[in-house]
């Protein structure tokens, strides 16, 4: 496009004029993405039919965007730029048939903030009132993909999301972090002076546990099933006179109508969360992956040194090591692994089978691309 390179005006009537301009340009562009990505929907469908066929590419997608921060030059930064592409591709895609995402609900929750963020916001949002309930959900066919969250900064594995994988056949598609800023919430009916209970998810009352000791000693600190729940509960509380306040993020706060009392009060300011992608697909290798597997150690001395040793050898980078009780027998151990590259790459098949060879159980739960956003 050449005329992007000409000198910026300095009035405003000519900036403005520029601007109509190169937004005509840009929509029109737009457009002709969009003809391409249904072109390709069309090409998809013919050649694998009926309804095995997979229009939703993780692995394309997070090269897109890779792509995209690579050759950005600014002055928008890359991630701002890559959020713009996030949503042309949500809105192309959604041009065939909108997605249907189950994620740990009710509407509001950091997992539905964590499934547009890795989507767009192209999608038909399914809240499920538990993680299991997410995972049969996708199971079903009843939605195309779950998110569900995985591990945080501050407090650790979910350990919910990790067992639900024992039983299940779906894989891993992806993965999305999102920074957690939590907030002490209250309706605007009540007074921050009377308050005697503090509502919100377990999680998120540990992640907030020292700033609670310091300044809310003498508050109830009451777990409940999410934080949206809590902010619906504070919301509740403020019409029926009393005065409970929720600790929650800003959409649920947002969302019930809720006053901040004190922004930011997670005790780490890194909080973040990791949340995974759940589906029935297994997903190509983007160039930048990760894999998780799933593995049942044999009873006996050295099992896990074993296990380890192999990645060793294999120059398999390992990220992360879960332990989890295997329920099959007493004092028995499920791992969970997640490692650097793809399980098709030469090094990891050689890792993975020898981990065949030395344990009772190896289930890859995915291979999926590095989160990019
Ligand atoms: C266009 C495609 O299908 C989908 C849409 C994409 C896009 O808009 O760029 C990318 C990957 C797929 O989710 C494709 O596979 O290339």
């Amino acid at each position: 496009m050449a005329n992007t390179k000409q000198a910026v005006p300095d009035t405003l009537p000519l900036l403005r004029d520029r601007i109509d301009s190169i937004d005509s340009q840009i929509q029109a562009l737009i457009n002709e993405r969009a003809q391409c990505a249904q072109k390709v929907a069309e090409v998809k469908l013919a050649e694998q039919g009926g309804d095995a066929v997979v229009f939703y590419r993780p692995e394309r997608e997070a090269q897109v965007l890779r792509r995209v921060m690579e050759r950005n030059e600014g002055p928008l930064g890359n991630e701002e730029m890559a959020k713009i592409f996030r949503q042309i591709m949500s809105s192309c895609l959604a041009l065939e048939k909108p997605m249907r995402i189950a994620f740990l609900g009710p509407e509001g929750t950091f997992t539905q903030q964590a499934a547009l963020k890795h989507f767009g916001k192209s999608i038909v949002s399914a809240p499920m009132a538990a993680i299991d309930e997410v995972f049969r959900e996708v199971e079903s066919g009843a939605a195309n993909y779950g998110v569900v969250p995985v591990e945080n900064s501050t407090e650790g594995v979910v350990n919910h999301t990790l067992d639900s994988f024992r039983d299940s056949r779906l894989k891993i598609c992806g993965e999305v972090e999102v920074r957690i800023h939590h907030h002490l919430l209250i309706s605007p009916h009540s007074n921050a002076d009377e308050v005697t209970h503090i509502y919100s998810h377990q999680q998120s009352l540990a992640q907030c546990r020292a700033w609670l000791d310091r300044y809310w000693p003498h508050a109830e600190r009451v777990a409940v099933s999410s934080n949206a729940e809590a902010a619906r509960l504070a919301a509740e509380a403020g019409k029926n006179g009393r005065a409970v306040a929720a600790i929650a993020g800003e959409v649920a706060g947002e969302m019930y109508g809720l006053m901040t009392v004190s922004a930011n009060i997670e005790d780490r300011p890194d909080n973040t969360t990791r949340f995974l992608i759940v589906g029935n697909q297994e997903v190509p290798a983007s160039g930048k992956d990760k894999t998780s597997l799933l593995i049942s150690a044999k009873n006996e001395p050295g099992a896990l040194y074993h296990l380890l040793e192999a990645f060793e050898r294999h120059g398999v980078d390992m990220t992360r090591l879960e332990t989890r009780p295997s329920l099959m027998s007493r004092w028995g151990y499920i791992f969970y692994i997640d490692f650097v590259g793809h399980y098709q790459e030469e090094g990891c098949q050689a890792a993975i089978a020898e981990l065949r060879d030395r344990a009772s159980e190896v289930k890859v739960l995915g291979s999926y691309p590095v989160a990019v956003l």
